[in-house]
């Protein structure tokens, strides 16, 4: 459940009165998320999303997430726009926290996407990727490859997430370490383009949420991911080829990768997989098991570890 913080009525009020968007009708908590505190604001003039930023968004990072999506909003892309005021402010403070109103975008997310809907993820992840290929922001990538060793450390024991762990992991930190590309194309990425971060109705895109990881990293390793979180079955065991050519069909008929691109995707989407692996582990093992946010299994990441690892992974990227 997250909704971490309650909101004083008089309090909304007075913020909401900041803005040229009417005057408050209802705010209900939303139950999806576990990062930050979200609410439904329906007010006289519309419907929007109350986001009260919790411990993990740091507040100095915010003006770089509003430029961001003001960006990609004016680009025409799928994103909710950031509100602003009347005098042009969209970060606010609410209940001693920063806050944001935002767009209300419609649509769902999915589960168990098909591929048409891969393809449609696909080609919105490449409309993003174009709107930012000179985009100026640049944010460090926190969860990015320089810093996994750091989240293996932080973990502590990884055998006790699972045996064998630690020194499954140290291998291929090692492997990935001596092959990391530094010279691939790189600019502003969404880095978790997870399912539950696309807002879909039918085959359509209608939004692309949750930017709060984005940062500047090598495109290609943006598609790696989302082809991680998008092409495999729940326990991460099995690719699914028709989803994941889909997937990239999708992507490769907005954005032209180059030769090294293709070729590195396999790694990269090892150190997808790993990066998943190790921040969910380190979840699991500092969550306190009362706290209410649910903890996400490693171990389907670890399995798509091992896929990817396997010889004939590059055709799983195949368009
Ligand atoms: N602009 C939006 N329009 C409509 N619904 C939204 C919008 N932003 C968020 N939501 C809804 O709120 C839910 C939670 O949002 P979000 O995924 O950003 O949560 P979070 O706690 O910040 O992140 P995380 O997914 O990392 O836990 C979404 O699943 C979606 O249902
Ligand atoms: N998408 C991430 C969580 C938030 O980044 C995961 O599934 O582990």
């Amino acid at each position: 459940m997250a909704v971490y913080t309650n909101v004083d009525p008089d309090e909304l009020a007075a913020l909401v009165a900041r803005y040229d968007i009417g005057t408050v009708v209802s705010c209900k908590g939303i139950a999806e998320g576990v990062e930050n505190s979200n609410f439904l604001l329906e007010t006289t003039g519309g419907r929007f999303i109350l986001t009260l930023y919790e411990k993990r968004v740091k507040a100095d990072d915010l003006p770089f997430f509003v430029d961001l999506l003001d960006h990609l909003a004016r680009s025409g892309c799928a994103v909710p726009a950031m509100i602003h005021d009347r005098e042009g402010a969209a970060i606010q403070r609410i209940a001693e926290r920063a806050a944001c109103i935002i767009q209300f975008l419609p649509g769902i997310s999915l589960t168990h996407p098909t591929p048409r809907q891969c393809e449609a993820a696909g080609a919105a992840l490449g409309e993003m990727h174009r709107a930012l290929e000179h985009y100026p922001g640049a944010r460090d990538n926190s969860m990015g490859h320089r810093h996994w060793r750091d989240i293996a450390d932080a973990t502590g024991d990884l055998d006790a997430v699972q045996e064998g762990l630690q020194a499954m992991v140290e291998e291929e930190l090692a492997w990935l370490d001596a092959r990391w590309p530094n010279d691939l194309p790189a600019h502003v990425i969404h880095a978790d383009l997870f399912p539950d971060n696309v807002l879909m109705l039918g085959d359509r895109v209608t939004g692309l949420i949750d930017f709060y990881f984005a940062a500047t990293d090598v495109r290609a390793y943006d598609v790696a991911i989302t082809h991680a979180a998008w092409c495999f079955s729940d326990d991460g065991r099995h690719c699914d080829p028709t989803r994941a050519a889909a997937l990239m069909h999708g992507y490769r008929s907005v954005v032209v990768l180059s030769e090294a691109e293709v070729a590195a995707l396999p790694l990269l989407a090892r150190g997808a997989a790993l990066r998943f692996l190790l921040t969910r582990a380190h979840d699991w093992v500092h969550t306190p098991a009362d706290a209410l946010v649910t903890r996400k299994n490693p171990a389907p990441f670890l399995a798509r570890l091992l896929r990817y690892r396997a010889p004939d992974a590059a055709g799983l990227f195949a368009a």
